[in-house]
């Protein structure tokens, strides 16, 4: 099959690394280039890990988009929008940034600051590759969603839009290692602040919030302001990962098998999803990987459950999950370049 020629935008931050690193193992992509801010040169003098000495990093002030298929921003929020209005129409974007993620404008505003492509948003799709895989398909940019929004939706959006759990009361508690922050310095994840302890932040105030809000309140054809959530995220000492217990009421007296059934059901063509029963989830088990594990429990209250959710941040929390995009909308098979299983332990 033909390779698409494709650039990575932001290539020198966490998530701009593993796109390449999980390019250059995908069989129809040709890296044409790499950009960074400052961070330009050799990449394997940048990034040991990476061994090819033919991958350099421009600046972005240079980035061209001419002879390109598709192009991967993984850029700070802000920054994509700025750069989207240079890039042709026929040349596909995926954007890992919040940029696009969110429909109504004010709401952006209000999380994010000003827009600066307001006409590009109503045309892009909410990335979350296993609901809008039929719009992804023919999209031309594609705004890849949050690592925590990405961890809650999966198990929620089929609890809700099959009318199992109770919209409201929906209260969620997650868990994320330090790469969720990017590489960009900051003392708060200093190894001596983050190691030996865990704390909980921007509670009922973090940016994923909106997104998981607006998607929530789509499924139930409501207003994107409609549903509200309890968001607590907390920052534990590991590099990768996001564990997420969410506390759900049900709407009737479903037993457990039904709900396992009808949500294995629900993604029965979708690769990356597992389901599980009474199954311990943990973070181990998906890093690596472009996995989202999910185990159901019921709950204690009567009419309760308890859904736990585990992904890599980098992977189907980003990186992952751009590809996995990618893939879609290149009609490559969804697995292609993804593959891999964990190493344990
Ligand atoms: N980390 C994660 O788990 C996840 C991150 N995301 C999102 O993906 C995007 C990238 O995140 P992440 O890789 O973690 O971030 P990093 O801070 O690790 O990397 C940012 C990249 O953008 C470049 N950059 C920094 N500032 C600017 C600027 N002002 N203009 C142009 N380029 C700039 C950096 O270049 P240089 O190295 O030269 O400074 C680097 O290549 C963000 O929007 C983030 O929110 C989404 C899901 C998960
Ligand atoms: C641990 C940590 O700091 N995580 C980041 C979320 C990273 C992410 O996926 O979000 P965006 O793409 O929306 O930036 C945070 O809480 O801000």
């Amino acid at each position: 099959m033909e390779c698409k020629r494709v650039a990575v935008i932001g290539a020198t931050g966490y998530t701009g690394i593993e796109v390449v690193r999980l390019l250059l193992n995908h069989p129809s992509v040709t890296i044409e280039y790499l950009s960074a801010n400052q961070n330009t040169g050799l990449l394997s003098e940048i990034y040991p890990h990476i061994l090819n000495d033919d991958l350099f990093v421009i600046s972005t002030d240079e980035a061209y988009f001419d002879n390109l298929d598709a192009v991967f921003l993984c850029l700070p929020h802000g920054q994509s929008n700025r750069l989207v209005a240079k890039i042709p129409k026929k040349v596909k974007i995926i954007d890992l940034s919040a940029d696009f993620r969110i429909k109504n404008l004010s709401l952006y505003e209000e999380w994010y600051g000003a827009h600066k492509s307001p006409d590009l948003v109503k045309g892009a799709v909410y990335g979350l590759s296993e609901i809008h895989i039929e719009n992804i398909k023919t999209a031309r940019l594609v705004a890849c969603p949050g690592c925590y929004a990405t961890a809650v939706l999966l198990p929620l959006l089929p609890l809700l839009g099959l009318g199992i759990v109770k919209e409201e009361h929906i209260i969620i508690d997650a868990k994320s290692g330090v790469s969720g922050a990017g590489r960009s310095l900051s003392s708060e994840n200093l190894f001596c602040e983050v190691n030996g302890s865990v704390k909980a932040y921007k509670i009922s105030n973090h940016r994923h919030i909106p997104e998981i809000e607006q998607e929530a309140g789509l499924i139930l054809q409501k207003g994107v302001q409609d549903i509200k959530v309890q968001f607590v995220p907390h920052l534990i000492p590991i590099n990768r990962g996001i564990l997420c217990s969410m506390y759900l009421n049900l709407k009737e007296n479903y037993s457990l098998d039904d709900i396992n059934s009808k949500l294995r059901s629900f993604y029965k063509d979708a690769p990356f999803v597992a389901i599980n029963a009474n199954k311990s989830i943990n973070i181990r088990s998906v890093v690596g990987t472009n996995q989202c594990q999910i185990g159901i429990f019921l709950g204690r209250v009567e009419n309760s459950i308890v859904v736990v959710s585990a992904i890599d941040n980098l992977l189907k929390g980003a990186a992952g999950q751009a590809l996995q995009n990618f893939n879609i909308m290149f009609s490559f098979d969804e697995m292609t370049g993804l593959s891999n299983i964990p190493f344990y332990p």
